[in-house]
Parts: C-alpha cells; structure tokens; sequence
C-alpha cells in the first residue's frame, strides 16, 4: 500500500489537462514495453473531463489503443445508453472517438442486460469478465491505474459512507441497493479489488470537494470516508485544484 501524494493545479481544467496527459505517458509507456495496459474508467464530472482532455490529446500522442483495456470502478444500474451511465459519458467522451477494439471495453452490465433488474446477478456477471481477464492471475487484472473520482460525502466509485459495500473483502464487485446519491441502484468495484491496482488516482475539483480531500488524507474511518482506504500497490495520487485543497 503507497503513501499518498498529492498534486495541486489551480483550476478544473488544468487538473483535467494533466491527469490526461500523464495517463496518455502511462499509455504509451506500457506500450513501448509490449505490456498490455488496464485501465479503470471513473464517472463524475473531473473523471469525464479528464477524458474529454485525453481525447483532445489521443490523435498526437500515436496511442495503439489495441493495447488497452477499459473498465469501470462502478456504474449506476440504468438501461444502456441512459445518459446518467458512466458508460454512456465515457463514450461521449472518448470512447466513440478512439480505435480501440470493442472486446477491450468493458463496460459494467445495465439494467436492461442479461441479467434483467437483478443487480446482484449483473455484478457477480461483472466479476467473472474480470476473472478470465486475469488469466488465473488473481480475481481481476493487474489494472496500471484506476481512476476515481471523488464525492463530497467521501464517496469513491459507488462506496458511500455507511454502507455495507465498504467492508466487503471476498467479492471483486458488490451490488449497491440503496445509494444515496442516485440512482439508488449501482454496481460497483470493492476495495479489494481497488486497492490492487498498481496506481490509484483519485481526482477532487471544486470547494464542495474540500473536505473528503481532507478526511482522504488524514486517516479516517473508510466507513465514515471510504476515500481513506483507496490506496494503490506503487502509487496514490490525489490530484486536485485548489478549491479541493482549501482544508489540507
Ligand atoms: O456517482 C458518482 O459520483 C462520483 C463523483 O462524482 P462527482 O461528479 O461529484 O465528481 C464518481 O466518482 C462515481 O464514479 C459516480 O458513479
């Protein structure tokens, strides 16, 4: 588990625009090194303008998308294409405009799947693609970075304050009924699972954000701030502006 490090930018976009490019550096390393490249796609309005900006800057980097795998930390449980998934944003946002393959995109399941309402069957679904990702290697894939966005109660993918998802140390994803950020319905990536990534990066803009960052960083309780207990195998990265900065 790494010690967190905290990088601060003045607004929004400048955070936007670096996160983007050290994660298109990201990239196009692994690639360099023949390594295939697991990415953790975040929802949220910071973690979809960081992608807006890595589309902004895909063409010139030469990024081969065919080495990259997209998941997600969590989802809200809507039909597909409804504009509150962090799916439906992440294409918006980069996805439609990139040539990556359509089997490296990973997407969490929707409310209309296979699994019909059933949020529980659809996250157990979403473990078992992890699983054979991870070629025995583990119950997911070694993910290079995860990104997470972060909420003003502390939140971190769908883990809210509170609820029983935080304390959950067997399952690769967890069903969440009772979210209280809508929709009440979510899938979401337990700490476990988080928590073995090789880089997480949790990215807070704007003053609402302000206190999460500081309970982030100060060695809450997870169950009061699951943002304490996001922590990556090599690296932990606050990225934040200023705003986001106002209580460290
Ligand atoms: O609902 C969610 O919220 C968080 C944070 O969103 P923000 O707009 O306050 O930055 C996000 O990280 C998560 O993926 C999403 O499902």
């Amino acid at each position: 588990m790494s010690t967190p490090q905290i990088v601060r930018h003045a607004d929004a976009k400048a955070l936007a625009e670096d996160v983007a490019l050290r994660l298109v550096d990201e990239i196009v390393r692994a690639e360099a090194d023949g390594r295939a490249f697991h990415l953790v796609l975040t929802g949220g309005g910071i973690g979809i303008a960081a992608l807006e900006a890595v589309r902004d800057h895909a063409a010139e980097s030469g990024i081969d998308w065919s080495h990259v795998h997209l998941w997600w930390g969590d989802e809200r449980f809507l039909p597909a294409g409804h504009p509150d998934r962090n799916e439906t944003q992440a294409c918006a946002a980069l996805i439609d405009a990139i040539d990556i393959p359509a089997t490296q995109v990973h997407p969490m399941p929707a409310a209309d799947g296979m699994d019909g309402d059933h949020a529980a069957h659809a996250a157990t679904r979403y473990s078992r693609e992890l699983a054979v990702a991870a070629r025995g290697q583990g119950p997911v894939p070694a993910f290079d970075v995860c990104l997470l966005g972060v909420g003003p109660d502390a939140h971190i993918a769908s883990l809210f304050p509170g609820l029983p998802q935080i304390g959950e140390d067997e399952a690769a994803t967890a069903p969440v009924h009772d979210s209280p950020k809508p929709p009440p319905t979510r899938i979401t990536l337990t700490l476990p699972s988080i928590n073995s990534s090789r880089q997480v990066w949790l990215l807070a803009s704007g003053e609402s954000k302000a206190e999460a960052v500081r309970l982030g960083l100060s060695g809450a309780d997870p169950n009061e701030a699951p943002v304490a207990a996001a922590r990556g195998t090599d690296r932990t990265v606050f990225w934040i502006d200023e705003a986001a900065a106002a209580r460290l």
